[in-house]
């Protein structure tokens, strides 16, 4: 076969050199068809070559074609070198401030999930709302945070980087008991905020319900919940409801809990928010509680111990055995989490000694919840509105904070019951056993976490009536990838603008997918005009073989 045809190549060669012998030289005048000056022995031969020159510097063009195709697309469709662009947060809490800086890439700003943190920096000291007596100094206590944020970011894209600042439950509370001192401090920050290298964006202190939706937005931001594009999408057109989490988020002196409920009532309108996000409408119901973040919650408990005590000692089942505590009694009161409390005393300091009772310390912390009078079909505690709870939750904050020193987070999560009796555990062991155990964290945590579990147990169990069945879809959550959960991601991603009401429109294809595709169709022009050569214009060879 091999030898048949190298004999038929070698008579295409032996024709095209008489070919070249016999025929003039072409001019302009005497130009001959190519065709007829084949010569007249060889028959059909000439004429077959011919097309077959044809089709073979065809069949190179196309491959040609096809390599440049692959490469231009290749090349055109490479995505660009990232262009990265910035913002930064700070939390400004009642325990202390953190800044947060983010980072995305510009031309996918508008996606879902693709902004991340990259730093994060604790101010040291207090929070801004602990600057009330001192309130110039509020703002220089951030300039640490701003410089070690200068250093993240590169130089030249100092100006345009976005900075928000958003004080929260600590700085409501010094508005209700001294608005002047708090306009103050807000003043300091926004001084230093706008003597640092960033573009100001503000400083102010954001409402409860936005705490809420902003904890909900970024919770659902992180875990890809509003995406709508691929499979999710069709899914999600299967389902009537959207699968989005709920929020838990337990602060210092706030506590809010925000979830999508299955029917929305419109008996508390206050508690609803309505939004469009990609494409899609959400009716979110969200409450934030004053008072009830877990500093607060504390100082309302031991207020209300107060009111029984005859003397200046206090035995309290919330702390450890062994531990004592002195607080001034006269400050005490001075907040407005505490003053409906207030009353005289015949001592200016109490002493509080432990008693590491974790029952009688629920039963304690049960008295901050009043579940008597509920003007709604269904409330959590102080007549506040609560519709049946719906889906998934992720607590984070000090729900997290508290949960993880006492590894109850782990992913095969802990029931009610075992989450129960490892605090009950906890509280009952002796105060210098525990400080000896952990003497690397600090004594305000560490002597108050007996407390904290106590309470997130009571806060969810009795407060918002979680039980046995759906406390499993409580899910204690510190990080999403490299993102602290937090209300600051949503604050910063609708001040940016950055979550559109609308599905941004897309490519139809990834660029893999692309480029794939591509390389697939080169590939079958290629064959199919291979594939049609050999059907039209057999070589002799294969003519034979077939026969
Ligand atoms: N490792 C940690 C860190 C913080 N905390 C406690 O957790 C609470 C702070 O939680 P955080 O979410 O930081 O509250 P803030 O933002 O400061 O307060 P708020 O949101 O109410 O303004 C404080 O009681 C703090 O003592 C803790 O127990 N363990
Ligand atoms: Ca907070």
């Amino acid at each position: 076969m091999r030898k048949k045809q190298k004999t038929a190549w070698k008579e295409i060669l032996k024709w095209e050199k008489e070919a070249k012998m016999t025929s003039p030289p072409l001019g302009a005048d005497d130009a001959i068809p190519l065709q007829s000056a084949a010569p007249a022995v060889t028959g059909t031969k000439p004429k077959m070559s011919t097309t077959r020159k044809i089709l073979l510097i065809l069949g190179f063009l196309s491959t040609l074609a096809a390599i440049a195709l692959i490469t231009v697309a290749v090349t055109q469709n490479q995505p660009l070198p990232k262009n990265i662009k910035y913002g930064i947060v700070l939390d400004a809490g009642s325990s202390h401030t953190n800044l947060y800086v983010y980072e995305w890439p510009a031309e996918k700003e508008n996606d879902t999930g693709v902004v991340q943190q990259v730093e994060v920096c604790k101010v040291e000291g207090p929070g801004i709302s602990g600057y009330s007596q001192t309130t110039e100094k509020a703002g220089p206590s951030l300039v640490q945070c701003l410089r070690q944020a200068e250093g993240v970011i590169p130089l030249k894209q100092h100006q345009e980087t976005p900075v928000y600042l958003g004080a929260t439950a600590g700085m409501r509370l010094l508005r209700l008991e001294n608005k002047d001192a708090a306009e103050k401090v807000l003043s300091s920050v926004e001084k230093t905020l706008r003597s640092a290298p960033f573009n100001f964006q503000g400083a102010r202190i954001i409402s409860g319900q936005e705490e809420g939706a902003y904890g909900w937005i970024t919770i659902n931001y992180l875990l890809g919940n509003f995406k709508q594009s691929g499979w999710k999408k069709f899914l999600h057109s299967l389902k009537s409801v959207s699968e989005t989490s709920g929020a838990l988020d337990l602060g210092g002196a706030s506590t809010q809990i925000t979830f999508v409920p299955d029917e929305i009532s419109s008996e508390s309108p206050q508690n609803l928010l309505y939004f469009r996000l990609y494409g899609k409408d959400y009716r979110v119901y969200t409450h934030s509680f004053l008072c009830y973040g877990k500093d607060q919650a504390l100082q309302q408990k031991l207020a209300r111990d107060l009111q029984s005590t005859e003397n200046s000692s206090l035995f309290d089942p919330c702390f450890h055995q062994g531990y004592q505590r002195t607080i001034s009694v006269s400050n005490f009161f001075k907040n407005p989490c505490t003053s409906v409390e207030k009353k005289q005393f015949p001592f200016s300091q109490l002493h509080i000694e432990g008693e590491g009772n974790y029952e009688k310390c629920r039963r304690n912390i049960q008295n901050l919840f009043n579940k008597t009078d509920c003007p709604y079909s269904s409330c959590s505690f102080n007549g506040i509105y609560l519709p049946p709870l719906q889906g998934d939750f992720g607590a984070f904050s000090a729900f997290y904070f508290v949960m993880n020193f006492l590894n109850l987070t782990s992913d095969d999560p802990f029931t009610l019951d075992e989450v129960a009796s490892a605090i009950k555990k906890f509280c009952a062991r002796p105060w210098h056993e525990v400080k000896l155990q952990y003497h690397q964290i600090k004594e305000k945590y560490l002597s108050e976490y007996c407390f904290s579990g106590a309470y997130i147990l009571s806060l969810l169990e009795n407060g918002y009536e979680f039980t046995t069945e759906n406390w499993k879809r409580i899910h204690f959550l510190g990080k999403i990838g490299s993102s602290d959960a937090g209300w600051t991601l949503g604050y910063m991603l609708n001040l940016t603008n950055m979550i559109p009401a609308e599905e941004p429109p897309a490519p139809p294809l990834s660029y893999g997918s692309y480029v794939g595709l591509m390389v697939l169709c080169s590939l079958v022009l290629v064959s199919v005009i291979l594939l049609a050569w050999l059907l039209f214009h057999k070589p002799k060879c294969l003519q034979k073989g077939v026969v």
